[in-house]
């Protein structure tokens, strides 16, 4: 079980415990945001995301998800200030999404769900890789955005404009030139706490970031999504939906909040 796992009845989020023991851990991600519940704190600094677009390589369907990774080699795409401290590179954005519009995020706020979360996740530049940083308890940063019905999200297009050669698990192709800085709300207002990736192996090493604000898709948008597969070529065909672990016990964790 431990290295095939997925959102299914028989492989799900329910099963991953199995192979991952930390599934039940102390700091597992996501979680249900409770506004009136997170405690503002004046210390956090606002974010500073310096995205290079020449640092985009290339979109990818890997069975759970699709994702653009970027060259992490150099401090040219760096997520740093906010919660954190030192220098964080940009390794991969991805999203998690539904198979209809009332579901998808990952985080919830006080128990709304979005139709989709996108990730931006960066690694800490005190260790050698993302691989050695994703087992530390500072290793990760993850900013997460919402995204919310409305209108058609262009920038977004551009990446959905790929999909066509991208359908399968496994399918790969270039994809240059791309700043994710588009990507983002016009506000950077953010709740932030410890946890996890919200996938297999589940470690314990992100700081979370999650927007206050969310950005818009179209259902259209939406519907362009849902038409990648889990499943590879020559496999029957399983749609890409779905994709999303529900909330996790908080444990007794704090949720900071940067805005008043
Ligand atoms: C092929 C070798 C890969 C080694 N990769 C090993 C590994 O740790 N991968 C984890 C990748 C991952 C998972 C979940 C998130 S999320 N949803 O929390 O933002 C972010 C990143
Ligand atoms: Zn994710």
């Amino acid at each position: 079980m431990s290295h095939s796992w997925g959102y299914g009845a028989n492989d799900g989020p329910d099963k991953w415990a199995d192979g991952f023991p930390v599934a039940n851990g102390p700091r597992q991600s996501p979680i249900d945001i409770v506004p009136g519940a997170a405690s503002y704190d004046a210390g956090l600094k606002p974010l500073r995301l310096k995205y290079d677009p020449s640092t985009s390589l290339d979109i990818l369907n890997n069975g759970h998800s699709f994702q653009v990774t970027f060259a992490d080699d150099s401090d040219s795409s760096t997520l740093t200030e906010g919660p954190i401290t030192g220098i964080y590179r940009l390794k991969q954005f991805h999203f998690h999404w539904g198979a209809s519009d009332d579901k998808g995020s990952e985080h919830t706020v006080a128990g709304k769900m979005y139709p989709a979360e996108l990730h931006l996740v960066h690694w800490n530049t005190k260790y050698a890789s993302f691989g050695e940083a994703a087992s530390k308890p500072d290793g990760l940063a993850v900013v997460g955005v919402f995204l919310q019905i409305g209108n058609k999200n262009e920038s977004l297009q551009k990446v959905l404009d790929k999909f066509g050669t991208i359908k399968a698990k496994g399918k790969q192709t270039t994809f240059a030139g791309f700043d994710p800085t588009a990507l983002l709300p016009g506000s950077l207002n953010y709740w932030t706490y410890e946890g996890s990736l919200t996938t297999p192996p589940l470690l314990e090493s992100v700081t979370w970031i999650v927007c206050k604000e969310p950005i818009s898709v179209s259902s259209e948008q939406m519907a362009k999504f849902r038409s990648l597969l889990f499943s590879a070529e020559g496999e029957p065909e399983c749609c890409m939906v779905n994709n999303y672990r529900p909330p996790q016990p908080l444990k007794g964790r704090s949720v900071r909040a940067s805005f008043k």
